[in-house]
């Protein structure tokens, strides 16, 4: 039978050894094959990918330096085709070699003759360059968008990129290599702790290794195939309360010390990068890992923010100040430990769901208690609605009575005087009318049911049964999907509920109806959204 042949990498420039190239995609650089221990050459520095029966070899450079193809510099990770007899320089000027196709009929003439002395003339000029090919639309296009190129194995250079304006950096140290296991942890209280004893450092060096055994077990991982993450929120950073420059230096000296390759992604306010949100891990599906899928099975993260209760006697330990870390492992459905688990094999402790899971979440099955209530009244009526931020009354109002009642609201007329002005016009013109405000207290709702009882018209109450827990994920929730509704702090919270009355027909009410909120959205992308936990506990 005949034989496909060889494809061979000769050595025409540099004390290197030859290669013979199979037929599986090779990385090219610096290895114990190549004998290149130059570190200005990468590990992967060209993945060259032989077709024997066409006698072409695809190279893609993807080292942090250039290699090039018949004196051309490649373009970072295009497609070239190479032919047999072209010289590929892995290091230009440095490490070269000619592609040699030979068959069992016939070796090429010149194959047997390549030696380091004619390197010179079988280099071609610049732009006699060889069948350059579009791997990933147009190369102007591709050297814009980061996302098309595929990342480099970052062998030689370090990196830091901000790849969504200044939400997040990406610290890559030098060497870290894609792969499909990721073993990643938390930074703070997971691979370090304060010197001082303090919660937050008192400086840059307020540190020290959270455990003696956090350098050998993460070498472990890096030896067995896993590459090794970082994610941390760093709210600080958004608030200026530390530079990115200083954090990033402090990171190096960890990394140093533990001394293997890591990646490390860091989030610097709120949004979807925060941990328990998964934008962190993402982008480092999406953009970080060379398209590489990850093995969501073998993948782990560590943290000690776990949700874990207070401890007495012999294990004394305080409450875990958060629960982000477990919560994104939960969210991306991802293995979790503790580093007392991890790093020490200590027994899991118990620990607390947050009091509304939206993951579990099971709406109730009807929409109005009690369930004979009706939405809508035959005859004209005014409805109040009662319910603190986030719980749901202007989704509940605009599904169920847009184009049907008036809808009144102080966020869209601005003051109550201005609500109630609208309510009597459209009374008075015959049509019903829905108040969608919070209206916490007597005084607030005394407004409408002074005006119904002057108008002569039923009034009914709409009470929403959400329970604080839940309204918080909600207003985290319309935060990210709508960023045009004022914020909600913690402040405006509880002045509802210092205000907050419970309703009764004592005010002037001919009934008072809970509504639950029975969650209907737009796409899957809201959908998976809201049922992710996007609180830290
Ligand atoms: N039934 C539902 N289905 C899907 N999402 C919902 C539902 N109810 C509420 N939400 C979501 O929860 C968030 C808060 O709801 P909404 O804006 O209706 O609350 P609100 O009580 O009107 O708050 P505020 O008083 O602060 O304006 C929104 O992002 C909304 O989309």
């Amino acid at each position: 039978s005949k034989s496909a042949g060889e494809c061979l990498l000769k050595c025409i420039n540099g004390k290197i050894k030859d290669v013979k190239l199979p037929q599986d995609p090779t990385f090219i650089g610096r290895s114990p094959e190549t004998e290149i221990q130059d570190q200005c050459c990468s590990r992967k520095q060209v993945k060259l990918t032989a077709n024997f029966s066409k006698r072409i070899v695809e190279c893609v450079a993807l080292g942090m330096n250039p290699s090039s193809l018949n004196g051309q510099v490649m373009s970072k990770g295009m497609a070239y085709e190479a032919k047999d007899g072209d010289i590929i320089e892995v290091v230009p000027g440095k490490y070269s070699y000619k592609i040699i196709f030979t068959s069992e009929e016939s070796l090429p003439e010149n194959s047997t003759k390549a030696t380091p002395g004619n390197s010179k003339e079988n280099i071609p000029k610049a732009n006699e360059s060889s069948g350059k090919r579009k791997l990933s639309g147009d190369p102007e296009e591709s050297s814009s968008s980061a996302s098309k190129i595929p990342r480099t194995d970052a062998t030689v250079a370090e990196s830091l990129e901000a790849p969504d304006g200044k939400l997040i950096y990406i610290w890559t140290s030098k060497g870290v290599i894609s792969r499909s296991k990721i073993a990643s942890y938390d930074i703070d209280g997971t691979i370090i702790t304060t010197k001082s004893g303090n919660v937050f450092p008192k400086n840059l060096d307020d540190w020290k290794l959270a455990f003696s055994e956090v350098p050998g077990v993460l070498k472990k991982n890096h030896a067995d195939g896993f590459k090794v993450v970082f994610f941390t929120n760093q709210a600080s950073i958004a608030k200026r309360k530390l530079k990115i420059e200083d954090f990033v230096g402090k990171v190096k000296r960890i990394v140093e010390k533990i001394n293997i390759p890591v990646q490390v992604f860091i989030s610097t306010g709120k949004g979807i990068y925060r941990k328990p949100m998964v934008g962190m891990w993402r982008l480092l599906e999406e953009r970080f890992n060379d398209g590489l899928k990850i093995d969501m099975k073998e993948s782990f993260f560590v943290g000690d923010a776990a949700g874990r209760a207070a401890t007495k006697g012999f294990q004394k330990r305080k409450k875990d100040h958060s629960c982000s870390d477990r919560l994104m492992a939960l969210n991306l459905n991802l293995r979790f430990a503790t580093p007392e688990e991890h790093f020490l094999r200590a027994k899991a402790l118990p620990w607390e769901r947050p009091e509304f899971d939206p993951k579990n979440y099971v709406p109730p099955k009807q929409l109005l208690q009690p369930p004979g209530a009706s939405l809508h009244a035959a005859n004209k009526e005014m409805i109040v609605m009662v319910g603190s931020p986030g719980s749901g009354k202007s989704a509940f109002v605009q599904a169920n009575y847009q184009g049907k009642y008036e809808i009144v609201s102080r966020d869209k007329l601005g003051t109550w005087q201005k609500c109630v002005a609208a309510a009597e016009a459209a009374l008075q013109c015959g049509k019903s009318v829905i108040v969608d405000n919070t209206n916490p207290d007597i005084e607030s709702r005394k407004r409408y049911t002074e005006l119904a009882k002057k108008l002569k018209c039923p009034c009914r109450c709409f009470q929403m049964a959400t329970t604080p827990a839940q309204a918080r994920h909600q207003i985290a929730f319309r935060e990210l999907v709508d960023p045009s509704h004022a914020p909600i702090n913690d402040m405006v919270l509880n002045s509802f509920k210092s205000k907050f009355k419970d309703p009764t027909t004592a005010e002037g009410f001919s009934g008072i109806v809970k509504v639950n909120v029975i969650p209907k959205f737009k796409d899957k992308k809201h959908q998976d959204l809201f049922h992710m936990y996007l609180l830290d506990k």
